[in-house]
């Protein structure tokens, strides 16, 4: 057999040659060598040709796109004219803009000519160094890379454009609706003659609905001889897609991860040799368990682990599912401080809360939903946990992928319940993402366990109706995330084990939904609790609601409502039926006697606040609907 001959993969031995430069910063960054999906897609991406880049999570593509963009930039005769663009690159969440952002002005900061322009935005420092040298100045037909940002948010596309104007930016980089404001302004320029490379990173979550009309029509808007590069770590489900938006016979190159299958165990057979599609620095495991262990479960993980982990990102279905368990972890999880973030947090909160988990010292967990799924890189992540599976099967290994990251250990463990969603570990497999059981730590939750975890949870919610309505809210968004995975022969709503869902969430009664409307169980969890009496925190929202049980459409309602409630419950709450039908009786006496001792003119004014009071309910519960219909939506930034 010929000797094989090792493949020089440092950055230097790359050809074409990157300028010395390029090759000092990132040796400054401490990368010895190249990724594989780097040393095969740099040379590819700086010569002429369009390329789909699939590689697993945390491999490196980042610098893949970025560093041929840079290189073939600062290679051009002459520099760009002004406000003429060079580049675009297009990221799905904001989030991830910003983190391409970053990792380009810290390679820039080794170029002096753009070191120069870069902007304290761009640096990541936002106080300007008084006693800092003064910049140097370069002659002006000196090449330079200047990056823009575009998210959106508190920025208006109007400062947007002010800003391109001020500084002539060449490379932008931004969420699609973004960019297609700024480059539909007239004094935005992307020609033939100087517009280089597009790239659409996580390429197939930007073709998903949502994002594709304004993709379309940014891509109307650049010249059709350019290079287009698309990245991401789940390709495939989106190359019929591609010839759509404009690729030129793109050269693919896919980096995957070979894996031994579990070797037979009545054979003794070594596994066979398979394609893995997530990094082999990543332990994916799953946990079979029901509902009420999950979180018991969590909290075993986490206490277990050695070392404790620093950084854990905890995926839930939806923004309202997030907004309860805020409340909850905190008392459940000791020592550890959790950072909600999601897609419907103003882009202030969301940029703070995402920093704050980054910046963080201490153990901490990032409570989140998709909008945290992809190209994120925060290196120290050590943990990921699913408590249920994602709805959309591309989005778990983008999940799992935000740990073990660039040869970094890491583990991801997804909970499901037993029964039908065991099957998600054959469906996975056939996928290329094996998942094994969770094996280390150990964990073993008793029904005490779990018992005691949701009576601390119902405790907590009973201490405020506020944190109850959100415990409700969130419950129905999770019934119809479920409702929609892709795998829906899997994830079945019949199958769901109600009862065990209500003390997992520490319901203190399931909520009124047309998903429950067959089952037969106990709605009321067992619960004893006078909903009439149960206040909110909040002085002025507790006043409110009471103001509004007063309304006679309120009261209207909770009458006819009362019947309904009452042939399920006489079988097996007589006692507390009729508790409530007498003091309902009592409540209408009392409102009786007391409109009789009115004035008219106290009446009339008692009828125009009922109007206000009315109008005011009406329009919380239209926006109550629009933000449960944009939960669905995704999240399109
Ligand atoms: N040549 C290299 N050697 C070592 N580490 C590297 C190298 N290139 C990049 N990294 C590091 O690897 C990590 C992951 O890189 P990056 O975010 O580009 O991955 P990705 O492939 O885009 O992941 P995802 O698909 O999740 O978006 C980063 O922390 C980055 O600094």
């Amino acid at each position: 057999m010929a000797p094989q001959t090792k493949v020089d993969r440092s950055f230097s031995a790359l050809t074409p040659a990157l300028s010395e430069w390029i090759v000092d910063a990132v040796d400054a960054m401490g990368f010895v060598k190249t990724t594989p999906v780097q040393h095969a897609a740099i040379p590819l991406f700086m010569k002429n040709s369009d390329v789909v880049v699939e590689a697993v999570t945390g491999s490196g593509k980042t610098l893949a796109f970025l560093i041929p963009i840079v290189e073939r930039l600062l290679r051009l005769d002459a520099p760009l004219k002004k406000h003429h663009v060079g580049a675009i690159i297009i990221s799905p969440t904001r989030e991830l803009a910003t983190q391409i952002h970053t990792v380009l002005a810290s390679l820039l900061k080794f170029h002096a000519p753009s070191a120069a322009l870069l902007q304290p935005d761009d640096e990541d420092s936002d106080m300007e160094d008084v006693d800092a040298p003064p910049k140097p100045t370069f002659p002006p037909g000196t090449l330079k890379v200047v990056p823009q940002l575009l998210l959106g948010g508190s920025i208006t596309p109007a400062q947007d454009l002010s800003v391109f104007l001020k500084r002539s930016a060449n490379i932008l980089i931004g969420t699609p609706g973004r960019l297609l404001q700024l480059l539909t302004s007239p004094h935005v320029h992307c020609p033939q003659s100087s517009f280089d490379a597009l790239v659409l990173d996580e390429a197939d979550r930007l073709l998903d609905l949502g994002f594709k009309e304004d993709l379309q029509r940014i891509l109307s808007r650049l010249p059709k001889q350019r290079r287009t590069g698309l990245f991401s770590a789940s390709v495939s489900e989106a190359v019929d897609q591609l010839i759509r938006v404009g690729l030129r016979n793109p050269v693919r190159i896919a980096v995957k991860v070979k894996t031994r299958a579990a070797s037979n165990g009545n054979t003794g057979e070594e596994g066979k040799i398979e394609d893995k599609r997530t990094p082999a620095s990543l332990q994916m495991s799953y946990l079979v368990t029901p509902p009420s262990h999950k979180i018991p479960a969590i909290r075993q993980i986490l206490s277990s682990l050695e070392p404790q982990p620093q950084k854990t990102i905890f995926y839930l279905a939806t923004c309202f599912a997030v907004d309860y368990f805020q409340h909850i972890l905190p008392e459940v999880l000791d020592g550890y401080a959790v950072v909600p973030l999601h897609g419907k947090h103003p882009d202030k909160v969301r940029r703070k809360n995402f920093n704050k988990f980054v910046d963080s010292v201490t153990p901490s967990i990032l409570l989140t939903t998709d909008v945290a799924a992809r190209g994120l890189d925060i290196p120290s992540v050590d943990l990921v946990l699913q408590l249920d599976p994602p709805s959309d099967p591309k989005t778990f290994i983008h999940r799992c992928g935000r740990a073990g990251r660039a040869g970094r250990k890491g583990l991801a463990v997804t909970f499901l319940n037993p029964g039908p969603e065991e099957d998600y570990i054959e469906f996975l497999r056939v996928r290329q993402t094996p998942i094994t059981p969770l094996s280390s730590p150990d964990c073993i939750i008793t029904p005490e366990d779990a018992e005691a975890v949701s009576k601390k949870i119902r405790c907590l919610v009973a201490t405020d109706r506020a944190i109850y309505d959100k415990a409700q809210r969130g419950f129905v968004s999770w019934v119809r995330a479920y409702s929609k995975h892709t795998a829906s022969s899997i994830f079945r709503v019949p199958d769901l084990p109600w009862s065990e869902l209500g003390h997992a969430w520490g319901l203190l009664r399931l909520p009124r939904m047309p998903e429950l409307k067959t089952w037969d169980g106990d709605k009321s969890l067992g619960v004893a609790m006078d909903f009439d009496t149960f206040a909110y925190k909040d002085k002025v929202r507790e006043k409110q609601r009471l103001a509004e049980l007063e309304t006679p459409e309120a009261r209207k309602k909770h009458v006819k409502e009362k019947p309904r409630e009452e042939s399920a419950w006489t079988e097996k709450k007589g006692l507390k039926a009729y508790k409530d039908v007498r003091r309902e009786k009592k409540v209408a006496k009392r409102e009786h006697d007391r409109v009789a001792k009115l004035t008219d003119e106290e009446r009339r004014e008692e009828e125009k606040l009922q109007g206000m009071i009315e109008q005011m309910r009406k329009s919380v519960a239209a926006k109550e609907k629009q933000d449960m219909e944009d939960e669905f939506e995704g999240f399109s930034d």
